[in-house]
Parts: structure tokens; C-alpha cells; sequence
């Protein structure tokens, strides 16, 4: 029954949706990721970065992601490291900048943190409210350390200047389904169906249910019970009583839902990922690539940037990172953030203000194409570091990058391109993707079937990590070659 009602709004929401855009009415938009929602499900994601050490095994710390933001701008995308909390790292790279600053967590911080963060001047501390940074959920023996510092850690937040809470918004009407459907038919879980017709097209129903397991593992208490101690313990008692805490309940699921499928719209499977198309530069290049998981992880942080889209149609994601000379002290290893957006109308103006029109518009004036800020615009625009030339810059956009954005890219130094290619070569009526299939000095990893199979990523092998910690690939033999293509045609 559920099912159903559920499809009808998806057919209502696509009505309405093809009406406002034939008819540039003011409803029907699609639906929209809010501000809070995105950075905490940014949180999230960044909790999960993929490991560049050996993981503690058994801590009484849990990983923890960290989105820092100003004045409504990412500025920082952390995860704590096996030395240092995500709070701690926060201050090490950012010191008195976070002033006026808003952090969200993906878990409650212990008080270490807390008082740091709280002293340094931030304006809004906004948590996941799951077990905390020290957990409650680990062995009796320790859940005395973590009890006090769930005290003191209350007793930091109730004498702060900082607003310290749980911000999660219920998702706006039909965004679950709606994010659902476009993470089927994106471009990377589509060029898989293209190119392997015979493959299970199941394998992504799959790929999600196996996320929504594992992060519900991670970011739910699956006992309400135990939930609600939790919540008691860390000073969120008021959210135990219901409706509240149903409330939060479900929009905690439905946020790990829509990390879920978000998640596996970039999936990991078989030889699929992102390289270089270009087999001439392969030997010269490839060993400059990122490993495939982080590729990976950087490409979903697109796409969920992607849901804040204003465009009506076609939504797209950007976010530009750089690898140092040396492994810093973050959870991301050599890796640090420059910026992000996605495409939107000027910053400031209101929704009336341009037109929304695509090129079916015969009135050439009222189509959107002259007034939309392209994602790699505004990652560009409101970075928060320096594109340095002497070190690797990545940018990762959802959608092939167009003509007035590729010679961006090239100018603002950035080395590495990872992206899909549909619509290259194409000239739309406004619009046109030419460039990049031509652009050279600029090396692009596009997602497709391992082309040639001369190199593959073994990331589990501690030898083929680099000295700053992050995983070179590694050079197949002819034989290993032979018997990769061999177990390819046996899936
Ligand atoms: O490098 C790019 C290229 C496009 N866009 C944005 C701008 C605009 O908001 C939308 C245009 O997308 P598309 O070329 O797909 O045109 P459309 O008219 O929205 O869709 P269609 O594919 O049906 O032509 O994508 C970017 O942000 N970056």
C-alpha cells in the first residue's frame, strides 16, 4: 500500500515538475537538500573517508566527520586520524578562523575538543544524536570515562557562548524518491547498464541495501531503548518523549537513506571507476591518479552538493581538492579541501529574478543558460585555499565539465579532471561540451571499465601506500593481466 501511494507522489511530483518547466511557473521545483541537511550528511560521508592507516581497532573513539563552515560556505571537510579529533583538527588548521564559524559532527565531541572549539569563538556546534565521539555503546570498564565526559562535556555546553544542539530537518516532500530516481539514472550507474547490457541491473538495488545496512550499523542505535539512554546520558533527555523522539528517529533514518543511495550511485563495482581514456598517456600519467576510493568519495561529496542545485533540471555537483607534498595530520592523509558549489543564480537574488527556461524554449531570452552559475564556477569562486602549482589539484564534477567552465579549470591550475562524459562532444542550442574531449595539460579520469588493465588499484596492500600514506596503484604483469580480463568475462 505504501509502495503505491509512494509511486502516485512520484508521478504527481513529475507532473507538476514537467509543467512548472514548460510553463516557468513558480511551482513545482524540485525538491532541495536544506543547508543543514547537506552539511550534516556531509558529516556523515566524511566519517567515512576512506582509512589511509590502520584503523583503531576497539577504541573507545569513534571516527568522526567534520563539515566546518562560514558564513554559510564550506570551508573545511575533516575526519578525525588515529592521533587527533576531529575538533582537534579543526583548530590546527583553521586556529582563530573559527570564529563565527558552524561545525556539525558527525557524533557529539568529547570535551577535549569541545573546549577548544568553544574558546576558539564558533557560533553553532550542530552534532549527529547517535553514540558520541566517546562512546557510550563500547565495554563497561570504560563507560565510566565516557559517562564523565558526557557530564563535562553538558557542563562546557550550558556555560558557552556557542549555540551546541541537534540540527536535523525533516526532507522536504518527495526528496527520498526523488533522489532515488535520479541516482539510478546518473551517469555512472548508467554507463555501467550501457556497457554491460548483460549485467544484473539489480547489482544497485543491492549496492544500496547493503549501504542502508551498514550505515544504519554505524549512525543508528537500532535499540530505541538503548537510544534513548543515550540521548539521556548526553543531555538531549527533552528528545526522548514522543513525538519528538519518533520525529527524530525518522529523519535519521531518512538521512542515512538518502546517504545510502547517494552512496551507491557511485558504486563499487567490478573493474568500474574512474581512469584515463587516453591509453597513450596511461604509463605517463596514471601513477599520478588518485586511488579509486577516494576518487570515489570525492565524486559522492559532488553529488550530494548536487541536491542544492536551482536548476530545475539538471542538478550538478563540484568539489575541488588538493593532495600536499606530506600527509597531514587529518584523517584525510595528503588530502585537504580548496572548495565547492554547485550550480545556482547569483548569489542574493531571488527566484523570480532570472528565467528558468531550458533550450525547448523557442523565446531564446527568458532560457536559463545566460544567468545560471555553473558547480565548478562556484567551487571556484568561494574557495577557501589557494590553488598551489607545484601540488596535484582535483576537481570532481557529476556532469562533464562545458565549454566556458573547462578553460576555468585549466586556467586555475587545476592538474586532474574526474568525471563522467555524457554529453561530451555535444553542441547544445546554449550550451556546449566540445572542449573537453580536446582539453590537453589537463589529465581527466573519466568513470568507464578499466581500459586497459595494465594497472590496478590493490588497496588493501600496505605496500602500495605511498610515504605521505596515500595508495599508489600498482603495475600489473602480463599473467595478472590475462587472468584479470579472464575473471572479467566470468561475472
Ligand atoms: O560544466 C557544467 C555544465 C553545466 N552545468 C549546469 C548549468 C545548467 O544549470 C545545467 C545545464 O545542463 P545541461 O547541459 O544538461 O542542459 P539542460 O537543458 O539542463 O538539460 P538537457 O540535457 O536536456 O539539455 O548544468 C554546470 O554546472 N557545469
Amino acid at each position: 500500500m505504501k509502495e503505491a501511494g509512494q509511486m502516485q507522489n512520484l508521478e504527481s511530483a513529475r507532473a507538476e515538475r514537467s509543467v512548472s518547466t514548460q510553463t516557468g511557473s513558480m511551482t513545482g521545483q524540485i525538491p532541495r537538500l536544506s543547508k543543514v541537511n547537506l552539511f550534516t550528511l556531509l558529516s556523515l560521508w566524511m566519517e567515512l573517508f576512506p582509512a589511509v592507516e590502520a584503523q583503531r581497532k576497539n577504541s573507545q573513539v569513534k571516527k568522526t566527520g567534520l563539515v566546518v563552515v562560514k558564513n554559510t560556505k564550506i570551508v573545511g571537510l575533516h575526519c578525525s586520524s588515529d592521533d587527533l579529533h576531529a575538533g582537534k583538527i579543526a583548530l590546527i588548521k583553521h586556529g582563530s578562523r573559527l570564529k563565527n564559524c558552524d561545525l556539525y559532527f558527525s557524533r557529539k565531541p568529547c570535551s577535549a575538543c569541545l573546549k577548544m572549539i568553544v574558546n576558539a569563538g564558533v557560533n553553532r556546534i550542530s552534532y549527529w544524536p547517535a553514540d558520541p565521539e566517546i562512546s557510550l555503546l563500547t565495554e563497561a570498564s570504560s563507560s565510566e570515562d565516557a559517562k564523565l565526559d558526557a557530564k563535562a562535556v553538558e557542563r562546557l555546553k550550558s556555560n558557552s557562548r556557542a549555540h551546541v544542539c541537534v540540527l536535523l530537518q525533516p526532507l522536504v516532500c518527495y526528496m527520498v524518491q526523488f533522489v532515488e530516481e535520479t541516482s539510478y539514472k546518473c551517469d555512472f550507474i548508467q554507463k555501467i547498464a550501457k556497457t554491460l547490457p548483460d549485467a544484473n541491473i539489480d547489482f544497485y538495488s543491492e549496492c544500496k541495501q547493503e549501504r542502508i545496512k551498514e550505515y544504519e550499523m554505524l549512525f543508528l542505535v537500532s535499540n530505541e531503548e538503548m537510544h534513548k539512554q543515550i540521548l539521556m546520558t548526553i543531555g538531549l533527555e527533552n528528545l526522548c518523549e514522543n513525538p519528538y523522539f519518533s520525529n527524530l528517529r525518522q529523519n535519521m533514518k531518512d538521512l542515512i537513506l538518502l546517504l545510502a543511495t547517494v552512496a551507491s550511485s557511485v558504486p563499487i563495482f567490478k573493474h568500474y571507476g574512474f581512469y584515463c581514456g587516453n591509453t597513450e598517456q596511461i604509463d605517463e600519467i596514471h601513477n599520478q591518479s588518485l586511488p579509486q576510493e577516494i576518487a570515489r568519495h570525492c565524486m559522492v561529496q559532488a553529488r550530494l552538493l548536487a541536491y542544492r542545485t536551482e536548476d530545475h533540471k539538471t542538478g550538478v555537483g563540484a568539489v575541488i581538492w588538493a593532495e600536499g607534498k606530506s600527509r597531514n595530520c587529518d584523517g584525510t592523509g595528503a588530502m585537504y579541501f580548496i572548495g565547492c558549489g554547485y550550480n545556482a543564480f547569483p548569489v542574493g537574488s531571488e527566484y523570480a529574478d532570472f528565467p528558468h527556461m531550458d533550450d525547448k524554449q523557442k523565446d531564446r531570452e527568458i532560457r536559463k543558460f545566460r544567468y545560471i552559475v555553473h558547480a565548478e564556477q562556484n567551487a571556484l569562486t568561494f574557495r577557501c585555499q589557494e590553488i598551489k602549482p607545484e601540488e596535484r589539484s582535483m576537481i570532481f564534477v557529476t556532469k562533464c565539465p562545458c565549454d566556458e567552465c573547462v578553460p576555468l579549470i585549466k586556467g586555475a591550475g587545476i592538474k586532474q579532471i574526474y568525471a563522467g562524459d555524457v554529453d561530451v562532444g555535444k553542441k547544445k542550442a546554449d550550451i556546449s561540451y566540445m572542449r573537453f574531449g580536446e582539453l590537453e595539460g589537463v589529465s581527466k579520469f573519466i568513470w568507464q571499465l578499466n581500459p586497459s588493465g595494465t594497472c590496478a588499484l590493490e588497496q588493501n596492500d600496505p605496500k602500495s601506500k605511498g610515504s605521505n600514506g596515500v595508495l599508489r596503484p600498482i603495475p600489473l604483469d602480463e599473467e595478472q593481466h590475462q587472468k584479470k580480463k579472464l575473471c572479467l568475462e566470468n561475472h
